[in-house]
């Protein structure tokens, strides 16, 4: 990385510059140079542009900028999907969550698929060939309407709207245009109103697309969550209202079938002991059981106490189905300590692994490769988080030998991965 030399004069914020916009990087933002050799991050360009940008953070090796205007622009570059959210409008007062709002979400996948690679590369040694898919007509509706979860905020003035990016200051807006249209027009009535303050307001389009509304203002909340149906073909999952659930409204399906196609058969013992490891309320678990036949053995493991209760009548069909509730890390290690027949039936067991966006790190990865399951599904929501776990994983003897990724999150830069690791 280039250092500012004594003839190039300190970048400083509030500067405005013209910049000359490189590769995408993690986080939604693209690597520019300045004319002083400085790296700055950019966010609300694309690879090839150049455009004049407002200095907003310097730190020691790179700064942080954000587009004003763009001088040069991308062949890839389309009106933003979420006016708002556009570089005609006062950085500070655009929306967070749509930051590849600006492109196709064809390119946006693309985007993705480079960070996800160099994560794996860079962190995790390896280059697999992959590309990331899109879900239903995500294409066609250029990514709109799929938010099923959506958040709005409200301020101690009673404004409501969504925070701005990388800020918590409530920005008004007039559309939400990436979430399911019913929320996207009930938000806009509540925004309209203004409410109660400070808080937040969640709303839930589940799978009978009533939409739900909950505040919590001052922290307490004015209802208590109800019990919600979620559905993945014909099977019903009790997830509550304040719980995890995946947010694109074919996330769900889609991730239960891509476990089911990232397992490895020919590794996979119907009679032995598998798992779900940060299981939520054990959508994941199914797809095991499923393919398990009837009497199944899966344990689905997870922090939250309700979602692990869910889990219990989720899993009910199955015999052998159970759902702890405690840290993933913590139960590995007890589960290190139990009997010689539970240690070989967990050995020859599949371990679905899907943990929040800070990855598994050393603390599951190292009981895990301990246990020495004869596979492990890792379901991920963060690049470098991915990356960095392949790298351990590799160190304790698994090999990635598949890998698949979908666009659960079409036009912001988030995006999943479902990685196949067997013992070597
Ligand atoms: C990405 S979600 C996955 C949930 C589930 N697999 C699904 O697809 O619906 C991660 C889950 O891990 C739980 N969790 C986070 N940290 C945990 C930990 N250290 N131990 C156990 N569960 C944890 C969260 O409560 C959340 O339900």
């Amino acid at each position: 990385m280039t250092e500012p030399t004594a003839s190039s004069p300190e970048l400083t914020e509030g500067d405005i510059v013209e910049l000359t916009v490189g590769e995408v990087a993690h986080g939604g933002i693209f690597v520019a140079r300045h004319d002083s050799g400085r790296v700055v991050f950019v966010s609300d360009a694309l690879p090839g542009e150049r455009v004049r940008a407002e200095i907003s953070e310097v730190k020691k090796r790179f700064a942080r900028a954000e587009t004003l205007e763009v001088l040069d622009a991308s062949s890839e570059r389309l009106e933003h999907v979420w006016p708002e959210a556009d570089v005609s409008r006062a950085p500070d007062d655009r929306p967070g969550g749509a930051e590849f709002g600006h492109t196709s979400v064809a390119f946006g996948r693309e985007l993705k698929r480079r960070v996800l690679a160099d994560a794996l590369a860079r962190f995790g040694g390896v280059e697999p060939e992959f590309e990331v898919s899109s879900l239903g007509n995500d294409d066609e509706t250029r990514g709109t309407g799929w938010r099923t979860r959506v958040t709005l905020h409200v301020d101690d003035d009673g404004r409501v709207g969504p925070f701005a990016a990388r800020s918590h200051r409530v920005v008004d807006v007039r559309s939400l245009p990436l979430a399911f249209p019913d929320i996207d027009e009930l938000a806009q009535q509540i925004i309209a109103k203004g409410h109660r303050g400070p808080g937040r307001i969640d709303f839930v389009a589940p799978a009978d697309f009533e939409v739900r509304m909950r505040a919590r203002v001052k922290g307490a909340s004015t209802r208590k969550p109800e019990l919600l149906r979620e559905r993945v073909g014909e099977r019903e999952f009790a997830v509550s209202e304040d719980g995890f659930w995946q947010v694109h409204r074919l996330a769900a399906v889609t991730l239960y079938d891509a476990v089911q196609d990232a397992i490895d058969r020919s590794r996979f013992d119907v009679s032995a002991q598998h798992f779900d490891l940060f299981g939520g309320v054990g959508l994941l678990g199914a797809a095991v059981a499923e393919l398990a036949g009837k009497d199944a053995r899966v344990e689905s493991v997870e922090d939250a106490k309700e979602a692990t209760e869910l889990a219990l009548t989720n899993l009910a069909e199955w015999g052998g189905a159970t759902a702890k509730t405690g840290r993933v890390d913590r139960y590995l290690h007890g589960l290190l300590d139990s009997g010689a027949d539970a240690l070989a039936a967990a050995r020859a067991g599949t371990v679905v692994l899907d943990p929040p966006r800070s990855g598994a790190k050393a603390d599951v990865t190292e009981p895990l490769a301990e246990l020495a399951p004869a596979q492990i599904v890792y379901v991920a929501c963060d690049p470098v988080a991915l990356g960095r776990d392949t790298g351990l994983l590799r160190e304790r003897g698994y090999e990635l030998t598949r890998l698949r990724s979908y666009d659960l999150f079409p036009n912001t830069h988030h995006v999943e991965a479902v990685a196949t690791f067997v013992r070597a």
